[in-house]
């Protein structure tokens, strides 16, 4: 049925395919403790092998290394907190993802806190000027500076990523590489009134929770990719928050939303993005183990590894 070319996990990855892990404990973009462990518990669970399962050449060389990047001496600037500490962080993943991508490895970032996804699309669009990003959260994470209630910083990387907000000389080296066109959001239901405004502004594109009511994910991921890859040719990052899933679903994350998408819902959208053979990144992130019981850790965990492999290609028959 599939030629070789359609056989191929990616257009833009090529043959032996390999993905790079990059774990990052990492959660200062906000302010539970916790979220660093996420990457951690994921590889513990057996992401690395279930990957290799699948046919992959993983690489994983441990778990990135933060230690040199203090969060002393970090006061705020404006509402931001951890700001010098966050653009640090970020930008050591956006060199990283850089590298493996423009090696031709497939980066899987494991978060750790959304606010890396300011490094992980960097790095992405270094080596994929052309890329598009499919956002999929219960959040937009797009408050700027100015517009931000929290001052965390994980509500926030989206408009970094867009130059758009006050700027903070602290994050210069974030370059506006995408474009309001570019990203698509599939899960919304916690937007903040300010982020409301960016949004139609910006006329950017976003599938909340109605609309997933509404037409059903089916549609909801076709109408989401009609948008920001209408032929299929773009590379494709996916930047999935694991509180886009019901807390029911993926109750241990530090700021969960009721009315969220079904473990199907979530499986679906990472699936379809794999059948286009676009995917050239994927973030799974907000993970906290330190929040829920145990058995709740345990349920996010596997969930989130569930993801990944949907996402990398793992089929129900
Ligand atoms: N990545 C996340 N979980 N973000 C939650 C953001 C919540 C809120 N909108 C804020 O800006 O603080
Ligand atoms: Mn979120
Ligand atoms: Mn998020």
């Amino acid at each position: 049925m599939a030629t070789s070319e359609e056989s191929r996990v990616s257009r833009f990855i090529p043959d032996p395919k390999t993905v790079a892990i990059v774990g990052c404990p990492f959660s200062g973009g906000q302010t539970k403790a916790g979220v660093d462990k996420g990457p951690i518990h994921l590889v513990d669970a057996g992401l690395p092998e279930q990957l290799a399962h699948l046919g992959w050449k993983v690489l994983f060389d441990g778990h990135h290394q933060f230690e040199e990047i203090s969060a002393a001496n970090d006061p705020p600037i404006g509402k931001l907190k951890n700001p010098r500490m966050v653009s640090k962080v970020c930008q050591a993943v956006a060199k990283q993802v850089g590298e493996h991508a423009k090696r031709g490895e497939l980066p899987l970032t494991l978060g750790g806190d959304h606010s890396l996804a300011m490094g992980t699309i960097s790095g992405t669009f270094e080596k994929y000027p052309d890329a598009c990003v499919v956002w999929v959260d219960a959040h937009a994470d797009i408050n700027t500076p100015d517009t931000t209630d929290s001052g965390n910083i994980h509500g926030m990387p989206v408009s970094f990523l867009l130059g758009i907000g006050t700027k903070v000389p602290e994050f210069a080296w974030v370059k506006p590489v995408l474009k309001p066109n570019r990203i698509v959001y599939i899960g919304l239901r916690d937007v903040d009134a300010g982020e409301k405004r960016i949004l139609k502004e910006n006329g950017i594109k976003a599938f909340s929770m109605h609309e997933v009511d509404k037409y059903g994910i089916g549609k909801v991921v076709e109408m989401a990719l009609d948008h920001v890859n209408p032929n299929r040719d773009r590379p494709i990052h996916l930047s999935f928050d694991v509180d886009a899933l019901d807390p029911s679903v993926a109750p241990s994350t530090g700021t969960p939303v009721r009315g969220g998408l079904t473990f199907r819902e979530g499986h679906y959208i990472c699936e379809t993005i794999y059948e286009t053979g676009c995917l050239v990144a994927v973030d799974i992130m907000e993970v906290n183990p330190f929040l829920s019981d145990a058995d709740s850790v345990k349920q996010t965990v596997a969930v989130g590894c569930s993801l990944v492999r949907s996402a990398l290609g793992e089929t129900l028959l």
